[in-house]
């Protein structure tokens, strides 16, 4: 691990309304909530999963409302808490908790699934999306190509998406939450990101989830191709 130390990680699962039971992070620590969107089957579920708990997820199901993971990590000596919003892909299990997603962000990934062009060619009604929640312009924004593993049904070029992520100006990372080998380089990529939000932030205090209104269910530079 060449960014940071893991100290702790936490996932729980968020589908609508209540409080959050002991789960509040302890005052004052700096906390980044970076939200991951991107249509339904593209890996999101799977590479929050690989960032927070260090492995693929043995099975997923569609995710409904928003999965909320949590790690710990240490940056220049300073211990800094990555939150995952790890939001519903369908649209009918998104509808009531979208304010909740770009309420507060720091930071926003966009996912696409290599092997699924029409996953890329949603991108534009997810960035559509974000700027209807009115996300400021300066919060950093990337672009992941996932299921790199899959080479021989890739359908989206990676000229393609570096073209698309040039246009709006977002880093493209390829990667795969699968592939063991790919496991430094989906740590790189959140990673990347806490570097780069710990430098845009210095003054930022730490910020709680949203928990109104929810249940609780029991730099590297960027490249792009892809690391298998
Ligand atoms: N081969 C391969 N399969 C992957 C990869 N990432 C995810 N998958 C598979 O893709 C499917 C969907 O993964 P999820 O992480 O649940 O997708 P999601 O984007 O969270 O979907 P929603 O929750 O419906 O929005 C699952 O069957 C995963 O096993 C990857 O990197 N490689
Ligand atoms: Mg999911």
């Amino acid at each position: 691990m060449a960014a940071g130390d893991v100290e702790s990680s936490l996932e729980l699962s968020l589908t609508g309304s209540g409080a959050l039971p002991g789960a509040l992070p302890p005052a004052r620590s700096r906390i980044f909530k970076i939200i991951v969107i991107g249509d339904s089957n593209v890996g999101k579920t799977c590479l929050t999963y690989r960032f927070c708990a260090g492995r693929f997820p043995q099975r997923t199901e569609a995710t409904i409302g928003v999965d909320f993971r949590e790690r710990a990590v240490t940056i220049d000596g300073e211990r800094i808490k990555i939150q995952l919003w790890d939001t519903a892909g369908q649209e009918r299990f998104r509808k009531s908790m979208v304010q909740h997603y770009y309420r507060n962000v720091h930071a926003v990934v966009f996912v696409y699934d290599m092997t699924n062009i029409a996953s890329f060619h949603s991108l534009p009604s997810w960035i559509e999306e974000c700027k209807q929640h009115l996300l400021a312009s300066d919060i950093p924004r990337i672009l992941v190509g996932n299921k790199c593993d899959l080479r021989s049904a890739i359908q989206v070029p990676t000229d393609l998406a570096q073209k698309f992520a040039d246009t709006h100006s977002m880093p493209l990372f390829e990667t795969s939450a699968k592939n063991p080998n790919d496991n430094d380089h989906v740590e790189a990529i959140f990673m990347t990101l806490a570097h780069k939000l710990k430098s845009h932030k210095p003054l930022m205090l730490s910020q709680p989830p949203d928990h109104d209104e929810i249940h609780i269910k029991p730099e590297p530079k960027p490249i792009t191709s892809c690391w298998c």
